[in-house]
Formats: C-alpha cells, structure tokens, sequence
C-alpha cells in the first residue's frame, strides 16, 4: 500500500501533538498537509481546522489520490462530529491500538480524530500511525455496511 497523502486539523488543544506529528510523519515519508491553525489561540474554534482537513481528504479522494486525515483537540469528539459533517467522510474517534486500526479495516474511515488531552504525544502519535497504516480490510460485510451509511448520506432514506 503506498502511503496516503495526510490532512491534519487541530484546534489550540491539540496544537502540540500536530506539531509533533507534522514532524514525525514527513519523517516517515508520508506528504503532511497542515490546516492550521498557524499560531495558538485559545480561542480558536475546531469546527474551522477540521472542516478543512476533512474537505481536502474529499477533495483529494475525488481527483483519485489516496488520501486520510487526522483531526485533533482536547478530547478528539467535537474534531470527530465536525468532519462527519463533510460528505463522504468517515470520522472515526481512536483511543486505543484496536479502535485505531478497527477504524480502518472495518470501517474504511478516512478521518481519525485523537484527543491531545487524553493521551501523551508518543502515545497519540502511535494510535495514529497505526490507523495510517492499517488497510481495509476489503470484506463483503463491511462493504455492505459502508455502503448503508452512503445511501443515507445521499438518499436520506434507510436501505435495510
Ligand atoms: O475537544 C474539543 C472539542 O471536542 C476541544 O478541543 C475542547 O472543547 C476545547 O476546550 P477549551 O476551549 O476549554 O480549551
């Protein structure tokens, strides 16, 4: 699997971790693409940054580039709903190894969201690397499945 082109948003509580992580992954080879915020504010709002990410992951999908995101801040949940309100996207909160890579090979999501206060930057930098690297998983199940959530995404009706 070649690696995926990343798109990270924060607000000003997870500022240090995607310092951190700009850092970490470019060393790793993955291409880093930062939506801020440029400088700390606490009084930045996380809707913003990670709406942004979340449309560059679309953006991205849609020109055939292989492409995830991360969104960061104090507890990873407002980062998470935020870009699920992105058409297409796949937000997945990660709090330990298994959510983190479940996220990917059961869900195919395309977003991971992290919260920079509930883990150290290793920790949280190793959640993420695992849900970069896990592929999906490709079963008919969860296809199936995903395939559910984008019929009601588009349609607004149910297909059981
Ligand atoms: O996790 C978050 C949203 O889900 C935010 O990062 C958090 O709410 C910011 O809190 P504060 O404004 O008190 O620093």
């Amino acid at each position: 699997m070649t690696n995926p082109r990343v798109h990270i948003g924060t607000d000003h509580a997870g500022m240090e971790l995607s310092a951190h992580l700009i850092k970490h992954l470019t060393g790793l080879g993955y291409e880093v693409v930062d939506h801020g915020p440029k400088s700390y504010d606490a009084e930045d709002d996380y809707p913003v940054f990670c709406i942004h990410a979340a449309q560059a992951v679309m953006a991205d999908t849609e020109a055939g580039v292989f492409a995830l995101g991360i969104v960061l801040g104090g507890s990873g949940n407002g980062e998470q709903i935020a870009a699920n309100k992105v058409k297409g996207i796949r937000a997945a909160l990660a709090w330990n190894f298994d959510t983190a890579k479940l996220a990917r090979e059961h869900n195919n999501a395309n977003v991971v969201a992290v919260g920079g206060r509930q883990h150290t930057v290793e920790e949280a930098a190793a959640l993420i690397e695992a849900f970069l690297a896990e592929p999906f998983s490709e079963a008919e199940r969860h296809i199936r499945r995903i395939a559910k959530i984008a019929s009601f995404e588009e349609t607004g009706a149910i297909s059981e």
